[in-house]
């Protein structure tokens, strides 16, 4: 689907009333499940998977650690929340038009979705963010938005939609709070999650030391491949918005490059030296350490949404 196409809402609405029950079809709750993090749907209860082929609009998740389903269910004590999780999302760098990137955003949107939490994997900028935190989202820096390449770029999809759609509040505070109240409940150490900022680069290759450092200086603490589209879309349909990016892996900025001219000015003088090789990151690292911390996103992710009825606001 590309920008301007007819968007097939009632066929894939359609396809959803035909394959989940009654019960199940009208989640107040939507989640999207980042690279590796697709666990966070394991305990869901009278879980129906509906696989995006069998969704008009959707298309496949092409990459390692994103199956490609949609996944119905209960979550929670008693008689459960209903939630959808996404098992699997679509990133540009796939090839994918934004329409199509944002599209189950937009379905969730249409089956009652309010509040969404959207995870991702992310690369950390800031030192004092090691591998292995989580990190609440609370602002975002999107270069493509910047530069002609914003996911609502072309016609509106609804005239309800405003043309000019403000960020400033894209984060809701009331979910926020949820996960630090969860986390408290869950005696976490208070080191296992922050707070930051991320931002959004294209893809796929990872960050060059320099393109690490501008988006350093430019205030970003965690960056990734995904969600910005999805904020925004969301804030677009009306959501409510929590975003938690797992870090994975450091961006790698040395303070000092390596420098081939002093190894061969050493080799020449007789005194050979080799200055530290540059580390570099790959996706099995981003998997192995999504399958590190699966457990304890999903205790967090479930805490929430057990608490979300609890909150006027987010109703
Ligand atoms: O879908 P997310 O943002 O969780 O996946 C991240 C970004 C790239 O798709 C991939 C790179 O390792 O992981
Ligand atoms: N752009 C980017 N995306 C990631 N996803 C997981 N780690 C990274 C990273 O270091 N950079």
């Amino acid at each position: 689907m590309t920008a301007g196409t007819a968007l097939p809402f009632a066929e894939t609405l359609e396809a959803v009333r035909a394959l989940v029950p009654t019960k199940l079809r009208n989640p107040r709750i939507g989640i999207v499940c980042g690279s590796g993090l697709s666990g966070l749907a394991e305990s869901f209860r009278e879980t129906v998977l509906v696989p995006y082929e069998k969704l008009p609009g959707f298309a496949k998740s092409t990459v390692p650690g994103h199956k490609s389903s949609l996944a119905f269910g209960l979550t929670g004590k008693g008689e459960g929340v209903s939630v959808v999780a996404m098992l699997g999302r679509f990133h540009p760098y796939e090839g994918h038009a934004f329409p199509t990137v944002v599209y189950p955003i937009r379905i969730m949107a249409r089956l009652g979705v309010k509040n969404i939490i959207i995870t991702n994997a992310a690369g950390s900028l800031n030192p004092n963010i090691p591998v292995g935190t989580i990190v609440v989202i609370q602002d975002h820096l999107a270069l493509p938005n910047l530069t002609c390449m914003n996911p609502l770029l072309g016609p509106s999809t609804s005239p309800e939609h405003p043309r000019f759609l403000p960020l400033s509040d894209a984060y809701s505070p009331a979910l926020r709070r949820l996960l630090f109240l969860s986390a408290h409940h869950l005696a976490l150490d208070r080191s296992a999650l922050t707070e930051g900022t991320y931002a959004w680069v294209g893809g796929p290759t990872y960050e060059t030391p320099a393109e690490g450092r501008l988006l350093r200086l430019a205030g970003a603490d965690v960056v990734g491949m995904s969600t910005v589209p999805e904020v925004v879309v969301a804030r677009e349909e009306g959501l409510n918005i929590m975003v938690m990016s797992l870090v994975t892996n450091f961006v790698v900025i040395p303070d000092r490059y390596r420098s081939i001219r002093e190894e061969v000015e050493a080799e020449l003088a007789g005194n050979p030296i080799q200055l530290e090789q540059a580390q570099v990151v790959s996706h099995e690292e981003v998997l192995e350490v999504g399958r590190e911390k699966a457990e304890l996103m999903k205790k967090l992710v479930e805490s929430v949404v057990e608490r979300i009825p609890t909150v006027p606001e987010l109703q």
